[in-house]
C-alpha cells in the first residue's frame, strides 16, 4: 500500500484519526507516532490538513456519509473514517477526485472498497457540499447552548470553521510596537501581537532570540491580572508548557514552576532557555507539594476539559464526557483548597481555566467561595482587561466566542481572583 504516492499520507492521518476519535487519545499526544513515517513537510502537512477538517466538520460528513448508504455503516467503521477523509480532501482541500479515490482504496485493503467507492461517486455526482460554518457536535449545542445561548453557539461554529490567528505574548511590553512592525502584525494591548497568517513558528523574526512566546490573548490574561510585582514570590502550579511561568518571570517575580509531568516540565524548561528567563522548575503533584515558605501569589492553570481552546485543537469536541468533566471538576476543587493553603495571608489566587464549562468556572468558584470563609474576590476592575472584554458582575473575567471577533476573536476562558485573607 506504501506503493502509491500520497497514500502514507493519508494512511498516517487515518492512524490519528483513530487514535482520537476510536481511542479518546488527545492529538498532541499521538501526532508524533501517528506522522512517525512522514518526513516530507508536505506530507505531514496534507495530513494535518486532512485530521483538522475532519474534527472541525464531523456531524456534517457523517450526516452526507448516511445519506449517501442505505444502512448506516457503523461509526467505528474504516470505511466512514476513510470516507470522511475523501470528502474532506474533495470538498474542503479541492483535492482532484481521482487522486483521492485512488489514495483511499487502499487504506481499506480487505474491507468494503467497492461500497466506499460507490458512496464517494455519489456524493461527488451530486456535488455534495458542507455547510459553512460547520455544525457543532450535539453535545457542547446543548451544553453551551443552555450556559451561554444561542449567539455563543453561533460564534463558536464560525470559530471551528476557521483556523484561529497566531497570538504571541512578548518578553518585554515596551517592546510591542516594535514587534508589531517587524512581524507584520497587529497588536490589542501591549505586550501582544496578533498574527493572521503565519509559516513556521520557529522561522518567525524573534523567535530565536526568545523575545516572544505562542499564547492565545485568552491564556495571557490570568497572569496579567495576578499582577505579579518584582521581589514576589509566586508559584505557578500547573505550569506546562510554560506561558503563564514566562509572563510571570518576565514581570520580575521569583517563580516556580510546578507541574505533575516530566515531560511537559521539559517543555517548560526549553522556554525558560530560549527566552532566557528564570524560575526553579519542579516536577511534583500540586496536591501535595508545600512550598518552603508561604507564598504572595499563586496561580492556578487547574487541567481541565479544554473546551475553550476548540479553535485550534478541535480534538477536544470529540473526547470530552460529561463524566469526565466531573472528575476534572473534583480535582479541580481539590486543587483549588491546597493551593489557597500554600498562600501567606493577604497572599492571592488566580484561578482559571481554558473551558466553556460553568461547572469549571463560575460555579466553581462559587462553591470554594462558600467552603472557605477566609477568602475574598478581589474583583477585576473593567479597565484591567483589554478594551472589548469586561469583567462580570462577581468580577470575574469570562472569555466566549464571538468576543472581539472582528479582531480574530480569542480562546474561552474563565479566571478569578481571590484573597486570602
Ligand atoms: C492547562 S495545562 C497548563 C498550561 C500552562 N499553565 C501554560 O500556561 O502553559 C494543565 C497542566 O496541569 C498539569 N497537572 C495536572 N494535574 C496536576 C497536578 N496534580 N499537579 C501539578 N500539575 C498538574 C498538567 O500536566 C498540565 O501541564
Amino acid at each position: 500500500m506504501e506503493q502509491i504516492s500520497g497514500v502514507p499520507a493519508r494512511a498516517a492521518a487515518l492512524a490519528l484519526l483513530q487514535a482520537v476519535l476510536w481511542r479518546g487519545e488527545p492529538l498532541d499526544r499521538s501526532i508524533d507516532r501517528a506522522f512517525r513515517k512522514l518526513d516530507a513537510p508536505a506530507d505531514r502537512g496534507l495530513a494535518r490538513a486532512i485530521v483538522s477538517g475532519v474534527l472541525r466538520h464531523l456531524p456534517d460528513l457523517d450526516a452526507l456519509i448516511d445519506g449517501a448508504t442505505k444502512k448506516p455503516l457503523p461509526d467505528d467503521a474504516r470505511a466512514r473514517m476513510v470516507l470522511r477523509m475523501a470528502l474532506v480532501q474533495t470538498i474542503l482541500l479541492e483535492t482532484p477526485p481521482h487522486a483521492v479515490i485512488a489514495t483511499a482504496l487502499p487504506l481499506l485493503e480487505g474491507g468494503p472498497r467497492r461500497l466506499a467507492h460507490g458512496v464517494l461517486s455519489t456524493l461527488l455526482k451530486q456535488g455534495a457540499t458542507l455547510p459553512s460554518p460547520p455544525t457543532l457536535p450535539d453535545m457542547w449545542t446543548v451544553r453551551w447552548g443552555t450556559s451561554w445561548g444561542e449567539d455563543v453557539i453561533a460564534a463558536a461554529s464560525v470559530g471551528l470553521g476557521a483556523e484561529p490567528p497566531l497570538d504571541l505574548t512578548l518578553r518585554d511590553a515596551a517592546d510591542t510596537a516594535a514587534w508589531v512592525e517587524r512581524l507584520g502584525g497587529t497588536s490589542l494591548v501591549p505586550g501582544h501581537v496578533r498574527l493572521a497568517r503565519h509559516g513556521r513558528i520557529e522561522e518567525l523574526p524573534g523567535f530565536e532570540e526568545g523575545a516572544w512566546w505562542v499564547q492565545d490573548l485568552a491564556a495571557s490574561l490570568p497572569a496579567r491580572l495576578l499582577a505579579a510585582k518584582a521581589g514576589e514570590t509566586v508559584a505557578d502550579l500547573c505550569a506546562a508548557p510554560g506561558g503563564k511561568t514566562l509572563q510571570l518571570a518576565a514581570a520580575g517575580a521569583q517563580v516556580i514552576a510546578l507541574d505533575i509531568s516530566e515531560n511537559r516540565i521539559a517543555r517548560v524548561r526549553e522556554n525558560l532557555e530560549r527566552t532566557a528567563l528564570s524560575a526553579e522548575v519542579v516536577a511534583a503533584d500540586a496536591l501535595k507539594w508545600k512550598p518552603p515558605a508561604l507564598l504572595d501569589a499563586v496561580l492556578l492553570d487547574a487541567p481541565c476539559s479544554g473546551t475553550g481552546i476548540f479553535r485550534r485543537h478541535p480534538d477536544v469536541l470529540h473526547l470530552k464526557s460529561a463524566r469526565q468533566i466531573g472528575e476534572l471538576v473534583r480535582m479541580q476543587a481539590a486543587l483549588m483548597d491546597h493551593a489557597f493553603d500554600t498562600l501567606k495571608p493577604g497572599g492571592r489566587m488566580l484561578y482559571c481555566v481554558c473551558s466553556l464549562e460553568r461547572d469549571e468556572g463560575e460555579s466553581q468558584v462559587a462553591a470554594f467561595l462558600s467552603r472557605t470563609p477566609w477568602a475574598r474576590v478581589i474583583p477585576v476592575a473593567p479597565d484591567e482587561p483589554p478594551a472589548g472584554i469586561a469583567p462580570n458582575p462577581e468580577g470575574f473575567v469570562r472569555t466566549l466566542p464571538g468576543q472581539l471577533a472582528a479582531d480574530g476573536g480569542l480562546d474561552g476562558f474563565f479566571m478569578a481572583r481571590i484573597a486570602r485573607v
